[in-house]
């Protein structure tokens, strides 16, 4: 593959702060509740939708292989939207800046097992990329009759590579 070369680095809090929120036990404020029968942990992932409803879903997403050849990024215009995996494998997260020209360089993270992320409203992301296995995902997103899917073709493909990865 010739595409210019990501590395993908361990999902943080800070490094993703900039495009959503990470949803996971970790790193947030965390109370008991229930009468001490649970606990209540705060991700701070916010949903947003414009005209139109919050809509939970299912996604059932297909591995893919790696190095990845990263071709497009997508964006809602309507609404924010949370991958929550429902198996403990890692998945990739791909997003990027906006810049007058479209999206920047992508920055490419790893999940740690159980964590899932949130993108703001209109921000660039890959699509659902699970790593290892088909994996399913709680996806809450935006609702309604509007056009919720900008799409970004780079001229040149970024190659995707997993942290440790020889090639
Ligand atoms: N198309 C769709 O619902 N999924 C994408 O938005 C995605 O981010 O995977
Ligand atoms: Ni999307």
């Amino acid at each position: 593959m010739t595409g210019r070369k990501i590395v993908a680095h361990p999902l943080t809090r800070e490094g993703f702060a900039p495009f959503g929120a990470v949803i996971d036990k970790e790193g947030g404020e965390s109370y008991p509740i229930n009468g001490g029968k649970a606990r209540r942990f705060h991700a701070r992932a916010k949903t947003d939708v414009l005209d139109g409803a919050v809509v939970l879903n299912i996604f059932e997403g297909a591995p893919y292989l790696f190095p990845l050849k990263l071709e497009l990024v997508e964006r809602h215009p309507h609404g924010s939207q949370a991958f929550m995996p429902l198996t403990l494998a890692p998945f990739l997260v791909v997003v990027a800046e906006d810049t007058p020209d479209g999206p920047g360089e992508p920055r490419a993270f790893v999940t740690h097992s159980g964590q899932g992320v949130s993108y703001n409203r209109n921000t660039w992301h890959g699509v659902l990329m699970p790593i290892e296995e088909v994996q399913d995902f709680l996806v809450v997103d935006y609702g309604g009759d509007q056009k919720n899917l900008e799409e970004f073709r780079f001229e040149q493909p970024w190659e995707i590579h997993l942290p440790g990865m020889t090639v």
